[in-house]
C-alpha cells in the first residue's frame, strides 16, 4: 500500500523501458497488445475502506512538476494495482487497523476467527471505551482529541454532559458544498475540537427499513413508484394549456394563462353555486409564476368594497385541510361583472364526489370479456369501491380539525359538501371554496354565526352518509333506514354513531365531536408522523441528484473546450492534463478486450468521491497507454475547481469584476 498512500502524485510509465522508448516516432501499441499490460482506466483499487484520517492536509494544487515526476519501474505499478495481503508490518499501530487486517485474514483463510473471541473482544472494547468516558479528563485528552477528530467529537457530543459546548457551537452548520469543507476547523474560540466532517457526500445514508412503515400500507404516502408517477403527472398537468377558441382573457388582474378545470356544459346542465353560475380556472400568477385556482362567480355585481372583509379574515386561516385563499377581486374581463377568488392550486385534485361517487363509465368490450373470465377479480373490484373505514375516519378527522380551526376564528365553513371537499393526495382532503359565501351574502340578512356552525356539523354528518352509502341523498329522511342498513353492513357501530349524532337535531359542538373521536385522532396523528418519515426517506433517495448534476455541468463547462486546445496547461505536460485523463477514467472505461464499459455505478462512485475530494488515489492511464498518473480525488477536485474558476473569470461578467454565480 505504500505506493498508493504517497501524498504526491506521480507519473508512472507502464511499458517496459527499452532503448527505443523515448523515440518521438513511436506509435501507440495496437489494441491487441493491451492484454499484455494493464488495460486503460480500469479501477485500480476496487472499493477501499478509507484510511482513518488523522490530519487534514491542505489541498495541494497539482504542479507541472508533479505531472513530470520521475519514471517508475513497471513491475511496482503492477504489484500495487491489486491490494496486497496483510503483512506483519501492516498489523501494527491502531486497533482499527488490527481489526481490518483480521477481517481480511479471516476472509482470506475461509475459516475465520473464533466468533466468540471476536465478540468478546468487541464487548471488551466497548467497556473500555465507556470507562474512558467515565474517567474523562478534559485537559489531559485535549491534544489527543485534536488528533482523533471526528470520532471523538461525535462520541463526546452524544454524552449527557454537554457543558463543554455552548449553543453556538451546537448550531453550527457547515455548507457541505463548500470547496473548503474538508479544511474547515469549526471553532475558533475556546477549546479546539477539530471536527473532521464525514465524507457524507459519498453516499446517501439510508434509514433502517424497520423504521419505515411498509410502503403499501402507508395511509398518506403511496409506494415509491406510484409517488414518483403521481408527482410527474402533476408536473405535466401544470404545464397543460387550454384548447384554442375558449375566448378567455389573456390577462386577469395579475394572472395569465387561464385553463378551465371543468368541462364547459350547456347552460341548462350547469349546477349553481348558491344562486350563481361559477367556473373554476387554473391561472398563473404573474408576480410569482405559481399556478393558482380562480373561482369565478358570474354576473355578480358587488356593491360595497367592505364585502371583501371576510376574505381578509379567511386569508389569515392556515390549516392543512383548508385550501388557502390568496385574494379576491372583481373584474369585467369576462364581459360581465364577475367576482373572482384566488386559491392555492393542487394539480390533479379531485372532489370527494369525483373520487368516490361518480359513476364509473361502463366497462369496455375487452373489460367485459376479461371480467367474465375473471369473475372473482370483478367482484373484488366492486368491493374496493366501498370506501375503507380507515379512510373515512381519516377524512372525518381532517375535516373536524379544519372545522375546529374555522369555528375558533368565529367563522363558519359553509362549504362542507362532497363536491367542494378536494382529495389532493392519498387520503388527504382539503375544504375548497371557503369564504365565497361570506362575500356573496354580505349585506343580506345574516343568521347568527353559531347557527351556521351547527350547520357545518350537520353537513359533515350528511357528507359521511353520502360517502358511506355512495348516495348524495343518503341522509335524507326518506332514505335513512336503507342507509343505516348499508352502513351496518360495511362500517363499525362507532362510525354509525358519529354520523347519526351529527345529522341529529340535538345541539352539538365541534369540541364534543372531537371528544367522541379522540382515540381515532391519536391513530391519525401516528399515521401523519409515519408519513413524514416515509417522505423523508423518499427525499433521501433524490437528495444527491442536484449535487451530481451541478458537478456534471461544471465538468461539461471545462472539458474539451476548443480554446483550451492550444493551452499548454491542458497538454500532456500541463497540470490540467489530469482532468482529461479523469474524464476518460470516469466515462471511457474499457475492459481487458478494449470494449467499452458502461457502468453507471462506477460513474456515480467517481463523481461522489470527486465532489467529496477524498484522499483516495487512483491511477489515470494515458490514452496511448504509455504512461499513467497516480492522483488523489482531492487533487483532481482542486484542479477542476481551479480550471472552472479560470473559466468564470474569463466570462464577460467575470472580466468586469462582477460576482458571477454559475453553479
Ligand atoms: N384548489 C383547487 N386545486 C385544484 N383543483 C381544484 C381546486 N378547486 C377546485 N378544483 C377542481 O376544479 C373542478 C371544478 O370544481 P367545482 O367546485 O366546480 O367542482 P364540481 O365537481 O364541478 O362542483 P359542482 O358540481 O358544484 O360544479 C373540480 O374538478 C375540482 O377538482
Amino acid at each position: 500500500m505504500a505506493f498508493f498512500s504517497r501524498p504526491q502524485s506521480t507519473a508512472v510509465r507502464i511499458a517496459r523501458p527499452n532503448s527505443e522508448e523515448d523515440s518521438p516516432t513511436k506509435q501507440p501499441s495496437p489494441r491487441k497488445d493491451s492484454v499484455q499490460r494493464q488495460c486503460r482506466n480500469i479501477v485500480i483499487h476496487g472499493p477501499t475502506s478509507p484510511a482513518p484520517r488523522t490530519e487534514t492536509p491542505s489541498v495541494a494544487a497539482l504542479t507541472p512538476q508533479a505531472v513530470n515526476a520521475p519514471v517508475f519501474v513497471p513491475k511496482f505499478a503492477r504489484e500495487a494495482i491489486s491490494p496486497p495481503p496483510p503483512t506483519s508490518t501492516d498489523t501494527v499501530s491502531s486497533d482499527s487497523t488490527l481489526a481490518l487486517s483480521e477481517e481480511y485474514y479471516a476472509n482470506e483463510n475461509g475459516n475465520g476467527y473464533d466468533k466468540h473471541l471476536e465478540e468478546y473482544q468487541e464487548a471488551e472494547n466497548d467497556y473500555n471505551q465507556q470507562l474512558d468516558y467515565e474517567n474523562y479528563d478534559y485537559a489531559v485528552d485535549q491534544a489527543a482529541n485534536a488528533m482523533q477528530g471526528m470520532e471523538f467529537f461525535d462520541d463526546i457530543y452524544s454524552q449527557s454532559d454537554t457543558s463543554y459546548y455552548d449553543e453556538g457551537q451546537r448550531e453550527f452548520h457547515a455548507n457541505p458544498y463548500s470547496d473548503n469543507m474538508m479544511e474547515t476547523s469549526y471553532y475558533n474560540t475556546g477549546p479546539v475540537f477539530l471536527r473532521q466532517p464525514l465524507n457524507y457526500l459519498l453516499y446517501t445514508p439510508s434509514m433502517p427499513k424497520e423504521l419505515i412503515r411498509d410502503s403499501t400500507n402507508s395511509l398518506f404516502v403511496p409506494p415509491s413508484n406510484d409517488l414518483r408517477q403521481i408527482l410527474q403527472e402533476q408536473s405535466e398537468t401544470i404545464r397543460q394549456v387550454a384548447p384554442m377558441g375558449l375566448n378567455l382573457p389573456e390577462e386577469l388582474q395579475g394572472y395569465h394563462t387561464l385553463v378551465p378545470l371543468e368541462p364547459t356544459l350547456p347552460a341548462l346542465e350547469r349546477k349553481k353555486f348558491g344562486n350563481w353560475h361559477s367556473t373554476v380556472y387554473r391561472a398563473i400568477r404573474t408576480s410569482d409564476g405559481i399556478p393558482h385556482t380562480l373561482r369565478r362567480i358570474e354576473n355578480f355585481r358587488m356593491t360595497q368594497q367592505a364585502a371583501f372583509g371576510p376574505i381578509e379574515k379567511w386569508s389569515n386561516i392556515q390549516h392543512p385541510s383548508i385550501v388557502p385563499i390568496r385574494e379576491a377581486f372583481t373584474t369585467r374581463s369576462f364581459n360581465d361583472n364577475s367576482l373572482v377568488v384566488s386559491y392555492a392550486y393542487y394539480p390533479n385534485a379531485k372532489t370527494l364526489y369525483d373520487a368516490h361517487m361518480k359513476p364509473k363509465p361502463p366497462p369496455t368490450y375487452q373489460q367485459t370479456v376479461y371480467y367474465g373470465r375473471h369473475q372473482q377479480h370483478h367482484q373484488l373490484q366492486q368491493a374496493q369501491q366501498t370506501i375503507p373505514e380507515r379512510t373515512l375516519w381519516s377524512y372525518i378527522i381532517q375535516l373536524a380539525s379544519a372545522i375546529k380551526k374555522v369555528h375558533s376564528c368565529d367563522l363558519a365553513v359553509r362549504m362542507i359538501d362532497v363536491t367542494k371537499v378536494l382529495v389532493t393526495g392519498q387520503n388527504r382532503v382539503r375544504i375548497g371554496s371557503c369564504g365565497i359565501f361570506d362575500v356573496l351574502s354580505y349585506g343580506t340578512q345574516q343568521q347568527d354565526v353559531a347557527i351556521y356552525q351547527q350547520e357545518d356539523l350537520n353537513k359533515l354528518g350528511r357528507l359521511i352518509f353520502s360517502l358511506c352509502t355512495n348516495n348524495l341523498a343518503g341522509s335524507n329522511q326518506a332514505n335513512i333506514q336503507k342507509s343505516m342498513e348499508t352502513m351496518k353492513k360495511f362500517y363499525s357501530a362507532e362510525l354509525q354513531t358519529v354520523a347519526l349524532s351529527l345529522i341529529g337535531k340535538a345541539p352539538k359542538t365541534i369540541d364534543k365531536l372531537l371528544d367522541m373521536i379522540r382515540g381515532r385522532i391519536m391513530q391519525e396523528h401516528d399515521e401523519a408522523l409515519m408519513a413524514t418519515d416515509r417522505l423523508e426517506y423518499e427525499l433521501l433517495g433524490e437528495l444527491e441528484n442536484a449535487r451530481l448534476f451541478r458537478l456534471m455541468c461544471k465538468f461539461g463547462f471545462i472539458n474539451e473546450r476548443p480554446e483550451f486546445a492550444r493551452d499548454a496547461r491542458w497538454s500532456e505536460t500541463g497540470d490540467r492534463y489530469i482532468i482529461k485523463l479523469f474524464r476518460d477514467y470516469v466515462f471511457h472505461q474499457v475492459d481487458e478486450h478494449g470494449n467499452p464499459v458502461l457502468d453507471l455505478s462506477h460513474v456515480l462512485t467517481c463523481l461522489n468521491k470527486l465532489d467529496a475530494g477524498t484522499d483516495e488515489q487512483i491511477m489515470l492511464v494515458a490514452r496511448d497507454e504509455q504512461s499513467c498518473l497516480v492522483v488523489s480525488y482531492k487533487e483532481i477536485k482542486s484542479c477542476i475547481a481551479s480550471a472552472f474558476d479560470d473559466l468564470v473569470r474569463a466570462t464577460t461578467a467575470g472580466q468586469s469584476g462582477k460576482d458571477v454565480k454559475v453553479i
